[in-house]
């Protein structure tokens, strides 16, 4: 039992946080060993299994992250982008795996990950699902086969809490389209229309983002052609598909080298 893998969820009162702990608590493939939040939050110290519902479990919910990671072989972090940079710094320290679902990151953000990624294992994907990284792959394969005549829009909607545009995996599906097309996605990527836009430019790859209510997580790949549409979809309606995807890299990555990996990485994905 205590050769299990003990895991550290960060973020532990936010919605995804939540469903992490549920999950590792329930799992008999790992030890559920720490959460955190952010200083000041009304749950510190009180009882992490408790707070999402699911009885005392001994483990109070704490502020201090570098006592947490000190006895953690794994981090799985959904938080914010300056908190999710910060903890890459001390799970590389600790030689613990850092599980990175936090999106909007800036390439500034991406960078210091990176520097993190060479002492320790970190897996980072804006979307943990199995479903969305088969629709990555299909993403691709589609935009590879289809040339410019195709007009490629991908088309995201998300819960009215959500804080960052193009969701993470509407950015990783235009990445995939672009990648099939052979182009740089930053040369081609159409955000935000608004006005008198003029019109579309052949080859853009355009994003359009919907917020409210509850939305857990939907996106479209669209590809409209001279009398012909196709549409790739996902859409999560529940957030354990994140959470199990997760967990599964915190494991997977036990076994790994120091460096950057994705889902495409853990699930087996690749070409
Ligand atoms: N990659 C994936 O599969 C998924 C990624 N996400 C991403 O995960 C992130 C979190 O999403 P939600 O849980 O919906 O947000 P949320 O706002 O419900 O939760 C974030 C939590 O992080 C906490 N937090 C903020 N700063 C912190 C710090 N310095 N230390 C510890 N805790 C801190 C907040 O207090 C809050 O409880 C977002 O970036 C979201 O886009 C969400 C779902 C799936
Ligand atoms: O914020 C969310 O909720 C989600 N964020 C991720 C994203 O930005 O793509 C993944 C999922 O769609 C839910």
């Amino acid at each position: 039992m205590t050769d299990l893998p003990g895991i550290v969820v960060t973020g532990a009162a936010g919605r995804m946080g939540q469903m992490l702990i549920k999950t590792v608590l329930e799992s008999d493939a790992a030890r559920f060993v720490g959460a955190l939040e952010r200083a000041g939050h009304p749950w510190i110290g009180k009882d992490a299994g408790a707070c999402v519902g699911l009885g005392a479990c001994g483990i109070m919910v704490s502020d201090d992250a570098l006592e947490l990671f000190a006895r953690a072989q794994a981090v799985i972090d959904f938080t914010a982008p300056d908190a999710t940079v910060g903890y890459a710094e001390m799970a590389a320290q600790a030689r613990a795996v850092h599980v990175i679902g936090t999106t909007g990151l800036a390439q500034a953000h991406l960078d210091k990950i990176s520097a993190a990624a060479r002492h320790a294992v970190v897996v980072r994907a804006g979307n943990m699902s199995l479903g969305v990284n088969l629709l990555v792959q299909l993403t691709r394969k589609v935009a590879a086969a289809l040339d410019a005549d195709y007009d490629i829009e991908v088309i995201e909607a998300h819960h009215n809490r959500k804080v960052d545009a193009p969701s993470g995996t509407a950015l990783m599906l235009g990445e995939a389209a672009a990648e099939g097309r052979g182009v740089a996605l930053n040369e081609v990527s159409d955000r935000g229309r608004d006005g008198i836009t003029g019109a579309r430019k052949r080859g853009d790859i355009g994003f359009s983002a919907i917020r409210g209510g509850d939305i857990v997580g939907e996106h479209d790949v669209l590809f409209a052609g001279p009398g012909e549409r196709i549409t790739l979809r996902h859409v999560a309606s529940d957030r354990s598909v994140f959470a199990r995807g997760a967990l599964r890299a915190a494991l997977w990555g036990q076994a790994q080298a120091p460096g950057e990996y994705d889902m495409v990485d853990v699930l087996g994905l690749g070409d």
